[in-house]
C-alpha cells in the first residue's frame, strides 16, 4: 500500500551574510546552504496498518507527510502509494486517500460543517445513496450532529476536530492521514477521536499514518511506530520493541514497615548500580536498566534485608523512552 524508498527532501535556504558589507555583498551574489530535511527514508506499510511517525521538532516528519500526499516534490528517491506516485499523479491519487493538518483546515469557515462536507461530496463525485449512509455514519460515530448545522467559525477546536476528520473522509479514501490530531483537545475529546480512528481501522481496513507529540495517541492506537531524527529514520519497529531498546528499564517502589534511607538500601544491594531515590520515609524507589537484569536481585535482596510492606512495580513510560531516543544517537532498525 505505501512503498518508499530512499525519500529525499532538501531545501536550499538562503544565508544572510553579517554586517552592511554582508548585506550588499548579498545584493549581488547569494550564499545558500542545503538542508536535507529528509534524507534517505525507506519503509514500507502493509494495509489496514495503523502507525505513528514520530520525532522532536525539526526531525522531518511533516516534509515527510507532504511528500507522502503530493504537497511537495521530493529531490530523490522512489515512492508509490495507493499504486500512485503522488507528486506525479496528485489529482488522481488525492482522491484515494484524506489528510487531516491540525493547523490547516478545510471547512468552510462561514458555512456549517454539513454544507461543506456536501460541497466536498460534489468536488469528490460521491455517489449519493452510499454517500449519505456513509456520512450518516460519520456523524453518528463521531458525535457531531448537536452542532454540524452551525457555521465553522462557532465550533470549540474539539468540535471543528471532529468535523475536519468527517472532511477528510467524506469519499472514503483507503488511506489516512493524521497530523497532530488531538493537538491541545481535552482528553474526553481525544479519547473520542481514538476510538473513532481504532474502529475505523478495525471495520474498514483503513490505513492510518499519524504524527503526533503526544504519546498517550500512540499507546491507544498504533503497534508500530517510526521514529526519524534529524532527517532519518533511526526507528521502525513494534512499539513493544521501541520500549524494550530504548526504555529506561523496570522502577519499584517499597514500601517498608520502618523508616529506612536511600544509604541502606544501596548498601544491602552492593555493587548493582541502580538510580534510588527516597519518596518519604518510608519508602525508596528504586530504578534499573532492563539489560543489567537486576529485578530478581533487588527483589530478593529488598525483601530478605528490611521489612517491606508493599511493592509497586512500575510499567515503562513511553514518554521517557521517548525523550531518551531524542538525546542518544540511534542506529536505524529496521521494522519485521
Ligand atoms: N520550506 C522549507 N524551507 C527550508 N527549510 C525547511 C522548509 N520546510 C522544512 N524545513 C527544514 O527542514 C527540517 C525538517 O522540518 P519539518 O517541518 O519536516 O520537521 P518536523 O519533524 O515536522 O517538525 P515539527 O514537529 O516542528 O513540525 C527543519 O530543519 C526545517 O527547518
Amino acid at each position: 500500500m505505501i512503498h518508499v524508498k530512499n525519500l529525499q527532501k532538501e531545501f536550499k535556504i538562503h544565508q544572510a551574510r553579517a554586517g552592511l558589507g554582508g548585506a550588499l555583498r548579498d545584493l549581488f551574489s547569494r550564499e545558500y546552504k542545503t538542508v536535507k530535511a529528509v534524507d534517505s527514508i525507506s519503509f514500507d506499510v502493509e494495509e489496514g496498518e495503523i502507525f505513528a511517525l514520530i520525532g522532536e521538532n525539526g526531525a522531518g516528519k511533516s516534509t515527510t507527510i507532504k511528500m507522502l500526499t503530493g504537497i511537495l516534490t521530493p529531490t530523490g528517491g522512489e515512492m508509490s502509494l495507493n499504486g500512485f506516485v503522488p507528486f506525479k499523479e496528485r489529482e488522481e491519487y488525492v482522491k484515494s486517500i484524506g489528510v487531516v493538518f491540525g493547523q490547516r483546515s478545510q471547512l468552510w469557515w462561514d458555512l456549517s460543517p454539513l454544507e461543506s462536507f456536501r460541497l466536498l461530496r460534489r468536488v469528490y463525485k460521491v455517489d449519493d445513496a452510499a454517500g449519505n449512509a456513509w456520512l450518516d455514519r460519520l456523524v453518528e460515530e463521531l458525535e457531531i450532529s448537536p452542532f454540524v448545522n452551525q457555521p465553522v467559525r462557532k465550533l470549540s477546536l474539539g468540535q471543528r476536530m471532529r468535523c475536519e476528520i468527517a472532511a477528510s473522509l467524506i469519499h472514503k479514501p483507503k488511506l489516512l492521514f493524521l497530523d497532530e490530531p488531538t493537538v491541545g483537545l481535552d482528553v474526553l475529546v481525544k479519547q473520542k477521536i481514538r476510538d473513532f480512528l481504532h474502529n475505523l481501522n478495525q471495520t474498514e481496513k483503513m490505513t492510518i499514518l499519524l504524527t503526533t507529540h503526544d504519546v498517550s495517541d500512540i499507546e491507544a492506537l498504533c503497534k508500530r511506530v517510526i521514529v526519524m531524527d534529524k532527517g532519518k529514520l533511526i526507528f521502525d519497529g513494534l512499539l513493544h520493541d521501541l520500549k524494550t531498546r530504548w526504555g529506561d528499564g523496570t522502577e519499584v517502589v517499597f514500601q517498608f514497615k520502618q523508616r529506612t534511607t536511600v544509604e541502606q538500601v544501596r548498601a544491602a544491594l552492593g555493587d548493582y548500580v541502580c538510580d534510588l531515590t527516597a519518596e518519604n520515609n518510608l519508602s525508596v524507589r528504586v530504578r534499573m536498566k532492563q539489560s543489567q537484569n537486576a529485578l530478581p536481585h533487588v527483589l530478593s535482596t529488598v525483601m530478605a534485608s528490611f521489612e517491606v510492606a508493599d511493592v509497586k512495580m512500575l510499567e515503562t513510560n513511553t514518554e521517557e523512552i521517548v525523550r531518551n531516543i531524542y538525546s542518544t544517537d540511534g542506529e536505524v532498525v529496521s521494522h519485521g
